[in-house]
């Protein structure tokens, strides 16, 4: 599902969000929003979701005006927003159940996803016996049961440990390349977005607007991101976070602190 950002601004009362943002991003593309804190990179994606009115200016998806929320667009968020008094696959199957599908025959698939998450002997385990990593597993399971066309990833992995955070970008890269949605991410961690990205969007401070947009190669990446080394320093650069040397640059936890850091 192709999504078009076309001339659309935001304000939220006196506040100007977003200056105007034209864009669009293919089918089956992921596109990563990389900015400073409060620049609207949340906002952009509520607007995708339907969740909030553009001021002015139209979102398209599918090339259709989106006019709500819908379940073809899916939203994730950094806190999962699994139900603490069910277990793992009864959250992955109510996904289905809300779309009317049978209990039975969505416990079955719920149990499927979550085998291709690394869950499979923890589908009976409730929220609180599991890490926050295998939490974020069971979201993204029960984001991808519905097979939405467009995924919105607000700072999906943002509470996890950088290990834990890696772990789970394979698991999605690996959903994205069976499922193919069309995604746009919202993260701080530069890291992430050079790793799951086939482009960039770097956005200035609010209101935002785009400063720069990258495009990555789209060959099989690993976590060794050095062949990225001068993107990853320019875009940086354009964050305000100056690398003293490439030996230096920041590892993966401390990128996202400083990004923090950036807030407006
Ligand atoms: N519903 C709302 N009502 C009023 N102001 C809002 C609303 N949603 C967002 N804002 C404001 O708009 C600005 C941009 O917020 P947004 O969440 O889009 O930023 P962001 O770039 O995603 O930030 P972060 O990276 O910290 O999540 C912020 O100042 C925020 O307080």
């Amino acid at each position: 599902m192709k999504l078009a950002f076309q001339h659309i601004k935001k304000r939220f009362g006196d506040l100007n969000v977003v200056e105007e943002f034209s864009r669009e991003v293919d089918s089956g593309e992921l596109v990563a929003l990389v900015g400073p804190s409060g620049c609207g990179k949340s906002t952009l994606l509520h607007i995708a979701a339907g969740l909030e009115k553009p001021s002015a200016g139209t979102m398209l998806a599918g090339g259709k005006p989106v006019r709500g929320p819908d379940p073809e667009r899916t939203l994730m968020f950094q806190e999962n927003a699994l139900y603490p008094w069910m277990t793992l696959v009864q959250n992955v199957a109510l996904a289905l159940e809300f779309q009317k599908v049978d209990k039975k025959q969505a416990e079955a698939q719920a149990r499927e996803w979550l085998e291709k998450v690394n869950l499979k002997s923890f589908e009976d385990y409730y929220p609180h016996q599991v890490s926050g990593g295998m939490r974020q597993r069971a979201a993204l399971a029960r984001a991808f049961i519905t097979r939405p066309k467009a995924l919105l990833l607000d700072e999906p992995f943002g509470a996890l440990d950088a290990l834990t955070r890696m772990t789970l970008q394979d698991a999605l890269r690996q959903l994205i390349r069976e499922a193919g949605p069309t995604v746009l991410l919202v993260t701080h961690d530069v890291d992430e977005a050079l790793f799951l990205a086939d482009r960039i969007l770097v956005f200035s401070k609010r209101p935002a607007t785009v400063l720069k947009e990258f495009s990555l190669s789209q060959h099989e990446k690993t976590h060794d991101l050095s062949e990225f080394a001068d993107m990853r320093r320019e875009i940086l650069g354009l964050l305000g976070i100056h690398a003293k040397h490439e030996q230096d640059a920041e590892p993966v936890s401390e990128t996202q602190e400083s990004l923090e850091g950036v807030a407006v």
